[in-house]
């Protein structure tokens, strides 16, 4: 049997999403609109005799303020989202739907229908930073980290003398010498281009940050500093979507939780709710998954994106499919709108 769960007061309010009803998205439950909206993002890439989907209908809202993490299996369409959002897609990769941003400076822009040249001058670094998912090559190998991040401080406002103080103490906030600075992009571990990543990301302090598996190659230590400054800048007003594969980081800072499966997010809840009782099925197998608890993988292999099966893409790995499965789950009355699934799991009700 499947009974449903009452949706709690933060969770009623933004009907529109992870299995994309009608309603407008991005209202929070005191009616702010959130700083990005995404609403029916849709990625695909063509191929020479095959379309990946690699992200469909994706619906989320990122408040200031709001840590979001995404989390979900490799290949599930994480990176994807991010550079769809930042305008980083390459040729062959078709993009639909809306993204609004609504920086506190600025006008509104859309950033899947925004120009390129807006993106370049207006998004891409002041509006919106990214942290790539892999640093080492996306940084420019000919300057040294102090240059790199020096450039970066003067192209955001910093004057030329007040340039090399700040551009230490963005280094210092990331956990990163500066002396270590003085090196090349070659030079550098994999953990400090990592964090010399982070520190021009931050450097022009975006009211956005995307944050693409940040504590790669970092030892525990710099992982902990990484995340308490992430959730720092979220409590001081700006807001961070992190992707990441650490269930438990997530768990640490978020304050909500996107579980993206096969290009979907089939669940979108407060941290705290999802780890206590996660309600579909697939969230409940990556849970099971953590060492601390059964340490079960889920059975199983996610599907190929070229190769998607009808309705629920979980459905082939999940014990709970049945016939309706093969049709895409819609929210219906009393279906929690946030978990794209026809049999959630409830609070209390047998697994
Ligand atoms: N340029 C491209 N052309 C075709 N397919 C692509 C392209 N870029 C990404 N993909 C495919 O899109 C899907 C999603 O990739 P993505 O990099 O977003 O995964 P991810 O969730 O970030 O995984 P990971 O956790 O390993 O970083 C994958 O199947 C990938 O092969
Ligand atoms: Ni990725």
């Amino acid at each position: 049997m499947t009974t449903t769960r009452e949706p709690t007061a933060a969770g009623s309010a933004d009907t529109a999403d992870a299995a994309g009803s009608a309603a407008p998205a991005g209202t929070a439950a005191d009616g702010r609109p959130g700083l990005l909206e995404v609403d029916g993002l849709t990625v695909r890439f063509q191929l020479r005799d095959a379309v990946v989907q690699a992200v469909t209908d994706l619906h989320l809202t990122v408040h200031p303020g709001e840590l979001l993490a995404v989390v979900g299996e490799s290949g599930c369409g994480k990176s994807v989202l991010a550079h769809a959002l930042l305008g980083l897609l390459p040729g062959n990769a078709t993009v639909t739907g809306h993204a609004r941003l609504r920086p506190p400076t600025g006008a509104q822009v859309d950033l899947v229908n925004s120009s390129e040249r807006h993106l370049a001058r207006a998004v891409r670094g002041r509006a919106v930073g990214l942290v790539p998912q892999s640093p080492a090559t996306a940084l420019t190998p000919v300057r040294t980290g102090r240059r790199l991040l020096e450039e970066t401080l003067r192209a955001h406002g910093c004057t030329r003398r007040e340039a090399p103080a700040a551009a230490e103490r963005v280094a210092d906030d990331v956990g990163l010498d500066p002396a270590d600075l003085d090196r090349y992009p070659h030079e550098l571990s994999g953990g400090m281009a990592q964090r010399l990543a982070t520190a021009l990301a931050l450097a022009p302090d975006p009211p956005l940050l995307l944050a693409d598996e940040p504590t790669t190659g970092l030892d525990r230590p710099l992982v902990d500093h990484t995340l308490d400054l992430l959730r720092r800048r979220c409590d001081a007003g700006g807001a961070v979507l992190l992707i990441t594969h650490d269930l438990a980081a997530a768990r640490r800072i978020a304050d909500t939780v996107a579980v993206m499966y096969a290009s979907r997010i089939v669940e979108r809840r407060p941290t705290a709710e999802l780890f206590a009782a996660p309600a579909h099925p697939y969230t409940a197998g990556l849970l099971d998954a953590l060492p601390e608890r059964a340490f079960r993988p889920v059975p199983g292999h996610p599907p190929m994106l070229t190769d998607l099966p009808p309705g629920c893409a979980f459905a082939p790995r999940c014990d709970r499919a049945t016939d309706v499965c093969r049709t895409s789950p819609a929210p219906s009355a009393g279906t929690p709108a946030r978990i794209a699934c026809h049999h959630p799991l409830t609070l209390g009700a047998p697994a």
